[in-house]
């Protein structure tokens, strides 16, 4: 079993990325600049905001987090969005997920400029990808594929189930594994909460990713000897042995399924990781591209 390191690569691609920047800057290219905008003070989305704006700061990005109340009313955030796409001094635009119950998150993303949108989430990069044109892809499937090429893992004509069908991991990972490309060219099985053989389903993969954020869900009989499991889950787990009282877990059980693995992703330091660097790759490429709504 070999582990897939996302402190190695995501290390890795940092590096690469700021190079690039500094190549970018000395051709008189602008340092790239990440908005981010944060609704409420849901511990998570303050640590994963954070982390983002000081990738920024390690990358040689400027950046800019906007801290809105938990009550902010959709029409006030959209209206907030729609400044930063007439900013034209900002490249990219995010807006951590979730968000409070009152607001639509579609409605929102929605608003993004599909030129700014770095977290590929718009339908306008959701349906770029779908027909393999060049845009923003979403991070973490992202993510994903830049560890699979680091390791060039040769994915093609594998039987890759995805399990979970979320807008941001589970259906865009299917629209990527089953892209010409490699890593893609698998034969992609989608799953979800009313699939009914789902064991009988992960028994035939050669990959699994596992995307449906239930603690450690993907057990040791449900996965075949040799194949690759990508875990995509972060869950807080009670945990009395540890100081803080709780640990983060991904979706499979990791130390009954990693002895019987070709490659696995742990959790922490694998698949999260990555996300990170998806959205710095978007970023700085949106740099590159430069689109600003008009005043
Ligand atoms: N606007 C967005 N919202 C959310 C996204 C997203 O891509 N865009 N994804 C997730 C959260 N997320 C990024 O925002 C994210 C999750 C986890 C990590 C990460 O680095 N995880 C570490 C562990 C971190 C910890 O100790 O808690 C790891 O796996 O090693 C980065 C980003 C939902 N919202």
């Amino acid at each position: 079993m070999q582990l897939l390191d996302g402190v190695l690569v995501s290390g890795h691609i940092k590096e690469q990325i700021k190079q690039e920047v500094q190549k970018w800057q000395a051709a008189g290219g602008k340092k790239p600049h990440l908005a981010a905008i944060l609704v409420g003070n849901n511990p998570a989305s303050e640590a994963y905001v954070g982390s983002k704006v000081k990738h920024c700061e390690e990358l040689g990005f400027d950046s800019t987090l906007l801290r809105l109340p938990a009550d902010i009313t959709e029409a006030a955030l959209i209206a907030e969005v729609e400044r930063l796409n007439h900013d034209a001094a900002i490249d990219g635009i995010l807006v951590q997920l979730p968000l409070p119950d009152h607001i639509s998150p579609d409605s929102v993303i929605n608003a993004i400029h599909p030129g700014k949108d770095v977290d590929g989430f718009h339908p306008i990069s959701q349906g770029r990808m779908l027909l393999g044109q060049p845009t923003f892809l979403p991070a973490t499937p992202y993510g994903i594929m830049l560890m699979l090429e680091y390791y060039k893992i040769n994915t093609a004509g594998m039987h890759c189930v995805v399990i979970g069908r979320s807008n941001i991991v589970g259906t865009p990972m299917t629209i990527l594994m089953s892209r010409a490309t490699n890593p893609g060219n698998a034969t992609v099985t989608m799953c979800h909460s009313r699939t009914r053989n789902l064991k009988e389903l992960t028994l035939q993969a050669d990959i699994i990713v596992a995307a449906i954020g239930r603690p450690r869900y993907v057990t040791a009989e449900m996965v075949k000897p040799g194949a690759i499991v990508i875990d995509v889950g972060i869950n807080r787990i009670d945990d009395p042995t540890r100081k803080s009282g709780s640990r983060l877990v991904g979706d499979v059980d990791f130390d009954n399924v990693a002895p019987l693995c070709s490659y696995i992703t742990p959790v922490p330091k694998g698949v999260g990781l990555m996300t990170i660097c998806g959205l710095m790759k978007n970023t700085l490429l949106a740099a590159k591209m430069k689109e600003t709504v008009p005043a």
